[in-house]
């Protein structure tokens, strides 16, 4: 069974996740998508609503299932028996950063990353630029799915921004 783990934050997912997250889907056997416990850092969402939102989202694939972890990728994949991370690039600026830590979990733990490029149309996307955007009322719509948009839009009411 080959398995891939797709680690994020996902505060919230956006379409150029799941457009990584579909494809990866579609060459691998399963894929566990790992959402990262950061006790240093809130979030606009807690880690079981950004659980919640992925799930929502990646129903549709058969393959795909999603977990929370905290503490070393490499322990995750090993916990979720995954030989692979699969990493979406979305310009050669991510590159320097995603390399060092490519090469420092297979160092680790022989976990190999697999790079793949992001669609040219998601390649300025990130989860803090969609949400800097919907705070000062922009339209987001085309980078989120809906339920992730009416959960953005009723979490910056509720905060009052
Ligand atoms: C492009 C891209 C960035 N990340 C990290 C996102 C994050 O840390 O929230 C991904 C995770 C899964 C699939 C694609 C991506």
């Amino acid at each position: 069974m080959r398995r891939a783990v797709c680690p994020g934050s996902f505060d919230p997912v956006t379409n150029g996740h799941l457009d990584i997250i579909g494809r990866a889907s579609r060459l691998f056997d399963e894929v566990i998508v790992g959402v990262l416990i950061n006790q240093s850092k809130t979030g606009l969402f807690t880690v079981d609503e950004r659980i919640e939102m992925l799930r929502e989202a990646t129903g549709g694939y058969g393959n795909v299932r999603i977990e929370s972890f905290q503490g070393l990728l490499v322990d995750f994949c090993r916990t979720v028996q995954a030989a692979v991370v699969v990493k979406g690039l979305r310009a050669v600026s991510d590159f320097d950063y995603e390399l060092k830590m490519a090469q420092m979990n297979i160092g680790l733990a022989g976990v190999e990353t697999l790079f793949m490029p992001t669609n040219p149309l998601y390649s300025f996307l990130s989860s803090s630029l969609v949400k800097e955007v919907a705070k000062w009322g922009g339209d987001v719509s085309a980078h989120v799915p809906d339920h992730v948009l009416d959960a953005l839009r009723d979490r910056l009411a509720a905060k009052g921004v």
